[in-house]
């Protein structure tokens, strides 16, 4: 069963009613040192008497090392089956926090509490939980959906442009895969609204409708990964080279691109539609420089994907904007292919 979500300035209110409501034996709250500054404040007045769990902010934070120290901290604070972690972050607190719920004493409670553009209109959203292993995105993890999720958009004040920019790809993401007229008449307005709830709302019902129609990822929800074939490779590519490191929804960006060329070249995407994505995305998005040699060992790592069959890759293509389709095996040649046209734009 999917989790309720409120959204809205008034969302947290609603969080003292479930946390008296199912009575938890302990509450804490895992942060990391942004969220604690800038969100927890907010947080604060709507929770009963609770522990903090703090770690470093980051991408290369969310492995299994930080989640040793998570866990850590939670035997040492004595949380039972009973008890609930509030995650009060981005997408790393959420999956990482969300995952080291799921799995401690085989389960115990957690609510998100998203912070970034990114986790307010994704992240949060779904049951998706983990974290990465040797580099590889999302390679550890279990579905799991929170008891409840609070999105608060006033958090986005303090959030930095370029973190705000990476949450706008997964927003693009839902309109390219389910929605053309929000991608024809949004995408101009788009960073600069004035109106973040309602733009949250709709990439909320997008993401929710997919998720209930098929939670655990059997199908349709393969959708909601467009533009993660390459991107997760790119980001994964990347984040072992610390000066170049990309936000994961820059990443998106350019597996937008790559897979977009691909649906042109699979004769799915007509060439128009592709000409609407370029322009559009590279008026947002900084290009990023990738040699010959990055392209050849990213489009090896798309091998990893987990939505590969045996040494299929099975990637979501787009058939037109606002239509996508799932599990069309590309091959690691057509990967290169795209980032070189990627390279050229
Ligand atoms: N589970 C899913 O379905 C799903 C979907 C999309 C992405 N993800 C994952 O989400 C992660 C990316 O999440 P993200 O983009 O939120 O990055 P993030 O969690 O790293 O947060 C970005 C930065 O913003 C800071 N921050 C958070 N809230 C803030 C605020 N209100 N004000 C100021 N600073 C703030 C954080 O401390 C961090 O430095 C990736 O690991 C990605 O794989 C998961
Ligand atoms: O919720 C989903 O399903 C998604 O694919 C959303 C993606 O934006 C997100 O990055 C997700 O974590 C990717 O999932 P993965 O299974 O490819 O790790
Ligand atoms: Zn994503």
């Amino acid at each position: 069963m999917t989790a309720t979500i409120h959204i809205g300035p008034t969302a947290l209110q609603e969080l003292p009613e479930l946390l008296k409501n199912r009575a938890f034996s302990k509450v804490a709250v895992l942060v990391d040192e942004n969220t604690l500054a800038h969100c927890y404040p907010t947080l604060k007045p709507y929770l009963p008497e609770h522990e903090l769990i703090q770690i470093q902010s980051g991408e290369e934070q969310k492995t299994l090392q930080t989640c040793e120290y998570i866990w850590q901290r939670m035997t040492e604070l004595n949380l039972d089956r009973w008890s609930v972690l509030v995650n009060l972050g981005g997408g790393v607190i959420g999956d990482m926090g969300g995952f080291c719920a799921a799995v401690f004493k085989r389960g115990i409670f957690f609510v998100q509490v998203p912070t970034t553009l990114l986790a307010q209109v994704d992240a949060s959203v779904g049951g998706k939980t983990g974290i990465d292993f040797h580099g590889l995105k999302n390679h550890i993890g279990v579905y799991q959906e929170p008891q409840a999720v609070f999105i608060n958009p006033d958090f986005l004040k303090t959030l930095p442009q370029r973190e705000l920019k990476s949450g706008y790809a997964e927003i693009i993401k839902h309109w390219l895969i389910s929605d053309k007229d929000a991608f024809i008449e949004q995408r101009h307005i788009g960073l600069f609204t004035d109106d973040w709830e309602g733009l949250i709302r709709h990439s909320v019902s997008i993401k929710s409708g997919v998720v209930e129609a098929d939670p655990l990822e059997g199908g349709l929800r393969k959708i909601l990964n467009f533009g993660h074939t390459v991107g997760h490779a790119v980001e994964s590519y990347l984040l072992e080279k610390p000066d170049r490191k990309l936000l994961h929804g820059e990443a998106v960006a350019v597996g937008m691109l790559c897979e977009a060329w691909i649906s042109k070249n699979h004769k799915l995407l007509p060439a128009e539609d592709l000409d609407k994505i370029e322009t559009f995305l590279v008026s947002v998005y900084e290009k990023v420089s990738l040699s010959e040699q990055d392209i050849q060992d990213i489009a090896q790592l798309a091998l990893q994907d987990k939505k590969n069959t045996r040494s299929s890759i099975n990637c979501t293509l787009l058939e037109g904007i606002g239509k996508a389709v799932y599990d069309q095996p590309i091959t690691v040649q057509e990967i290169v292919e795209s980032l070189r046209y990627y390279t050229l734009l």
